[in-house]
């Protein structure tokens, strides 16, 4: 690509220097550029990209994509906002990749990353090829990178998206934070479905009110429409939680076909007759297509929603529902959400990612159904994020929870017991006995003792981190899995 033709692609940009300047790559770190790039300077909200196009220049950079002019001798590409031509760049430069691609998206505060999981596995039984972007990593023809985010920046995105249309990937289901709408990074993607799981409080440190975090969801609605000639095979669907507030707000702003599911509304795909145990979930399917009857090996009625949401997008793709039926069946679930720790032991331990106050009600309310003895909660919250959660999540433990160990959980650069008194004001709040509660920083420690305490038939619920592996304390990481940790606590009752 010319940088001249990079420019006509960006109606009010203009060049200083060179247009004739060709660009064989694209790069907005610094540190990664290679001869030939086009360095994208993004303003950042720690740091300015633009000052780093020195050391991009000495790297090999051709050309600079920059919103205030840089004292040195290249071609710079000066743009109103250098977030918006990334991604609008990457697209072309990648030549329109998701237009080769059906593309699913997922959006909600819970239930992301489970429901882009059975998205993914219906489809590659139906042999449809399909791809995953998401929190734990991106996927697809058998290879898997971890990711550091959930949603990849607009020009990462679009060389990921290329690079499955050139390993012959038809499908991609990916999540889509609300930190990426409100960034452009997923500008110029082109979905076919996008869907809505939940919405409730969290990220407010980001987003500072309820109403702004519902708008950047919003976004991802209001940019997807449909002409009235579209051909069948081209039309754009919005999959809606019908049992979720926030549904007629979504509904109303996008001009795609919006299809519902749900189970206390009424819906297009309904869920009836939910049947929950310590092994699985079943329900009755009402569906555009047919009904049938469902059985899943995950727990919980919210593990129901993820289901629908599944269930809708493979419809839209015309996939049987039998087939549908079978993959969900098979599938054991997803890795850190309400995953059994099985060491032998008398009583049950479940590791779980849930972080927000709605995600874990959800996941208590769901061991209070099988529960058999008492339910002892590990749980902390992250520091440097969302602060007004802490005291939530607090009243949540209490309410649901025989006993609650406050802990640790990626404290990051607040001061550990800081963030759990903030806790505790939300289990004073609920008026809990203080031989109910205890406040214990290191969180190997509160696991230990969780499974000291635990007597045959409690359920030891330690939440958080689900899949991660690490803590990350002050600005360093440790490794932490709380499934080998409490391994390593059954272990030792025995000794
Ligand atoms: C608040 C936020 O979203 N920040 C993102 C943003 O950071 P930033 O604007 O501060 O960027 P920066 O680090 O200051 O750098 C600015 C520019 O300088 C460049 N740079 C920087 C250093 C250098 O040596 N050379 C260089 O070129 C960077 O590559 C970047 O282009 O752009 C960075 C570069 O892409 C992201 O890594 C960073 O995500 C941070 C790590 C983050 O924590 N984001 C979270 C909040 C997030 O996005 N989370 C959602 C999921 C939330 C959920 O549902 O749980 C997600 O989609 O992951
Ligand atoms: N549909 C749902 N409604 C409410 N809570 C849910 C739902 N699905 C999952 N959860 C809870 O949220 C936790 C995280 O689930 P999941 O990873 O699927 O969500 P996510 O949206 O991808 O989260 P994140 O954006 O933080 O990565 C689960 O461990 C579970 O406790």
């Amino acid at each position: 690509m010319l940088l001249s033709e990079a420019a006509s692609l960006l109606i009010t940009s203009r060049i200083e220097g060179t247009a004739d300047v060709s660009i064989t790559g694209m790069e907005i770190d610094s540190r990664k550029v290679k001869t030939g790039d086009l360095f994208i300077c993004l303003p950042g909200f720690t740091v300015d990209g633009h000052d780093f196009a020195e050391q991009a220049i000495t790297q090999g950079a051709a050309a600079l994509v920059v919103e205030r002019v840089l004292p040195f001798d290249i071609p710079q590409l000066v743009v109103s906002s250098c977030r918006h031509a990334m991604a609008v760049l990457g697209d072309a430069f990648y030549e329109h990749p998701s237009r080769k691609l059906n593309m699913i998206g997922i959006t909600g505060t819970n239930g992301k990353t489970t429901t882009s999981y059975l998205i993914e596995r219906i489809m590659n039984d139906h042999h449809i090829n399909t791809g995953l972007i998401g929190t734990i990593e991106m996927r697809y023809n058998g290879k898997a990178v971890p990711m550091p985010r959930t949603t990849p920046e607009a020009m990462e995105l679009q060389r990921l998206l290329h690079d499955m249309v050139q390993n012959d990937v038809q499908c991609c289901v990916m999540e889509v934070s609300s930190h990426a709408l409100e960034q452009g990074r997923v500008k110029g993607t082109d979905y076919r479905t996008a869907i809505f799981t939940n919405i409730s409080q969290d990220h407010l440190d980001y987003h500072e009110t309820m109403e702004q975090y519902v708008a950047a969801k919003g976004l991802f609605f209001a940019r997807l429409g449909n002409s009235y000639d579209a051909d069948p095979s081209e039309r754009k669907y919005a999959v809606l939680n019908a049992d979720d507030p926030a549904v007629d707000y979504f509904r109303s702003i996008t001009a795609a076909d919006v299809i519902t599911y749900g189970v206390d509304q009424p819906a297009d795909v309904q869920a009836s007759n939910i049947r929950i145990t310590a092994r699985g979930t079943t329900f009755h399917l009402e569906t555009f297509r047919g009904n049938i009857d469902m059985t899943l090996q995950m727990v919980g009625k919210f593990n129901v929603y993820n289901a629908l949401a599944a269930i809708t997008a493979a419809l839209i793709e015309n996939v049987p529902l039998e087939q549908i039926r079978d993959s969900l069946g098979q599938m054991p679930g997803v890795d850190g959400r309400v995953e059994a720790v099985d060491a032998g032991q008398p009583f049950a331990v479940i590791v779980d990612y849930a972080h927000t106050p709605d995600g874990l009600e959800n996941v208590l309310r769901t061991i209070t159904e099988f529960a058999e003895g008492r339910i002892l909660t590990v749980f902390g919250c992250g520091g440097d994020r969302d602060r007004t959660k802490r005291p939530l999540m607090g009243q949540v433990a209490a309410k649901y929870s025989d006993y609650t160990l406050v802990t640790s959980d990626n404290p990051r650069t607040e001061e550990p017991l800081s963030i759990l008194d903030d806790i505790e004001a939300g289990l004073r709040e609920q008026q809990v006995a203080a031989d109910r509660y205890e406040l214990i920083v290191d969180r190997r420690a509160a696991i230990q003792k969780a499974v000291e305490m635990a007597q045959p038939g409690d359920v030891l619920l330690i939440a958080g981190k689900g899949h991660e592996t690490y803590q990350i304390v002050g600005t360093e990481v440790h490794d932490f899995d709380d499934r080998l940790v409490a391994k390593e606590a059954i272990r030792g009752l025995s000794k």
